[in-house]
């Protein structure tokens, strides 16, 4: 079998593949158990202490819950922020006499004014 069948229980993954045909419950209530958190499900089915057991045999690694769960969305928001503000300084630097000209253009305008009074 090519395609691999990833169980979560109890954030350890573990890889049945190898286990599916074999497993005494039925390959199709463990693939529906895939790809998602299936502590529940292991549990609902009373899996005996050896059951138990032989799970440690398909165990690959621990999930690291304190991953966000989109890592790369992650990466892209806190390079936007920072985009952001450096493209917010460049305007600043780049556009600083538009403000100083409507100050002054204001000034000269009050000025006139006040001397046509
Ligand atoms: C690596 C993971 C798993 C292993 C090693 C495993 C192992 C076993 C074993 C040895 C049994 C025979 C009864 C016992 O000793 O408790 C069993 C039964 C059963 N398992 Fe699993 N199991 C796994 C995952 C799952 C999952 C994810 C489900 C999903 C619901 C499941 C559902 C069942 C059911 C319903 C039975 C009862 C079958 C019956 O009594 O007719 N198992 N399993």
């Amino acid at each position: 079998m090519s395609s691999k069948f990833w169980l979560d229980v109890m954030n350890s993954v573990y890889d049945v593949t190898p286990y599916l045909d074999e497993h005494p419950g039925g390959d199709d209530v463990v693939l529906a158990a895939t790809g998602k958190d299936a502590t529940d499900d292991f549990e609902d089915a009373g899996h005996s202490k050896s059951a138990k057991e032989l799970m440690q045999n398909f165990c690959i690694g621990e999930l690291d819950t304190s991953a966000p769960i989109i890592p790369e969305l992650e990466i892209a928001s806190k390079k936007e922020t920072a985009n952001y503000s450096r493209n917010l300084m460049d305007l600043t630097k780049q556009y600083w006499a538009v403000p100083v000209a409507i100050v002054g253009i204001s000034v000269v305008a009050g000025l006139i004014y006040l001397r046509k009074k």
